[in-house]
């Protein structure tokens, strides 16, 4: 198959997961036959430094002809005191909008290699296979007016949403918990907010047309709360946009490390931005130190949710799982009688396991 991927570096470790992303899909490409091509553009800061804004003009058309793309992070302090609408996020929040990529899918898995690298007990962390639903383009985060006011005497931000946009993310929801173990989780704060009754009217209505779907409501800070004492008791989780950001970072505890997070930002018909959950972490920067695997396994879901390549993404999840057995980590794992080595080596590590080509026994379900 013949796959062209946009690569979208971006800042801080951005670039230095993206090459990780980059070589397991040229390992991929070698064992399978297939022929991937890739093209790099910048955004974040990168774009703001080089062409004065946090997305370019040649950025959206190159997406927007991909087949898939592949984004590592953006932003960083060097930005930090831009005004909002110039910030190297904008970039993000623009392409996820303009690509119309409504749902990121967040899975969290704990592997059983690293259930002593959490700093939760091994028993709670045990067994926690989760995913998180977020609506990534409406909410908190692209409701209108968002403004100072009084010369900077009030402020306000707008959560709103379409009816359709809460449908489109639900219907999602429950397709996933379908393939799933049928167990929805729908997270909002409906004792306070307008917008989370209509969120908890439209999953009653939905839950209809999903009779196999067993569904439950949970106010967000009972949600956090229970992320991190029952884990194992979620299967799907849906959420607004903020809400849902705030929990995959939570969420990540689970994993030992935010570098373990993948993602995936799709829309109905299969385009898709894969993004590690985690940002640009500029305390690391330049140091060979990020952790790859988040971008790694987000690799293995465009290979799966864009291209349905389904054997190839078990291959990179299960090199991933085979390097962890290997006890190879990077220092934000912490793992006992472990082997501390850079990001570049371990994502090498990866790359020697899928070109082995060997019989990989399949260690891990693989993420829907
Ligand atoms: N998708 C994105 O592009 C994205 C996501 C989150 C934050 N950001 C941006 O990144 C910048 C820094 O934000 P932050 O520090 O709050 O969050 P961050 O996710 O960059 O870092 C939080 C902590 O996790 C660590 N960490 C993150 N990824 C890691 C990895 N792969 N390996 C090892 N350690 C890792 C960092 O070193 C840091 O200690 C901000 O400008 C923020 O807006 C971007
Ligand atoms: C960088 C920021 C805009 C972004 C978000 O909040 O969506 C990030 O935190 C994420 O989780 O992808
Ligand atoms: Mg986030």
């Amino acid at each position: 198959m013949k796959k062209h991927i946009v690569l979208l570096p971006g800042d801080g470790i951005g670039p230095e997961v993206t090459k990780a992303a980059k070589q397991v899909l040229e390992a991929i490409a070698g064992r399978y036959q297939h022929t991937f091509t890739f093209e790099s553009h910048e955004i974040g800061g990168a774009a703001i430094d080089q062409q004065g804004t946090p997305l370019p003009e040649d950025t959206i058309e190159a997406c927007k002809k991909a087949d898939a793309i592949f984004l590592g992070a953006v932003g960083g302090p060097k930005w930090d005191q831009l005004p909002g609408h110039m910030r190297p996020e904008k970039g993000l929040l623009g392409i996820r909008k303009q690509l119309g990529l409504f749902a990121n899918l967040r899975p969290v898995q704990a592997f059983q290699q690293l259930l002593h690298a959490s700093p939760l007990k091994p028993e709670v962390v045990a067994g926690s296979d989760l995913l998180i639903v977020r609506e990534l383009t409406g909410g908190l985060y692209f409701g209108e007016p968002r403004e100072r006011r009084d010369n900077g005497q009030s402020v306000v931000d707008t959560l709103a949403y379409q009816r359709m946009e809460i449908e489109r993310i639900v219907e999602k929801a429950f397709e996933s918990a379908r393939v799933r173990r049928k167990h929805l989780t729908s997270v909002d704060k409906a004792n306070v907010l307008e917008s989370s009754r209509m969120w908890r009217e439209i999953v009653e209505e939905k839950k209809v047309d999903y009779p196999d779907v067993e569904v439950e409501h949970m106010l967000v800070d009972a949600a956090a709360m229970k992320l991190v004492t029952n884990p194992s008791s979620f299967d799907v989780l849906v959420t607004e946009n903020m809400f849902g950001d705030i929990l995959s970072d939570e969420a990540s505890v689970l994993t030992g490390s935010l570098g373990m997070l993948p993602s995936a930002s799709v829309r109905e018909d299969g385009v898709g931005l894969y993004e590690p959950v985690h940002g640009s972490a500029p305390d690391i920067a330049g140091e060979n130190k990020a952790n790859p695997l988040a971008s790694i396994l987000s690799v293995a879901m465009m290979l799966k949710h864009s291209f349905g390549m389904h054997e190839e993404a078990e291959t990179v999840e299960a090199a991933v799982q085979q390097v962890l057995q290997s006890r190879y980590h990077t220092q934000d794992l912490k793992i006992s009688n472990g082997v501390l080595v850079s990001g570049s080596v371990l994502a090498s590590k990866v790359v020697d396991q899928i070109s082995a080509n060997d019989t990989t026994e399949h260690i891990m379900r693989c993420y829907v």
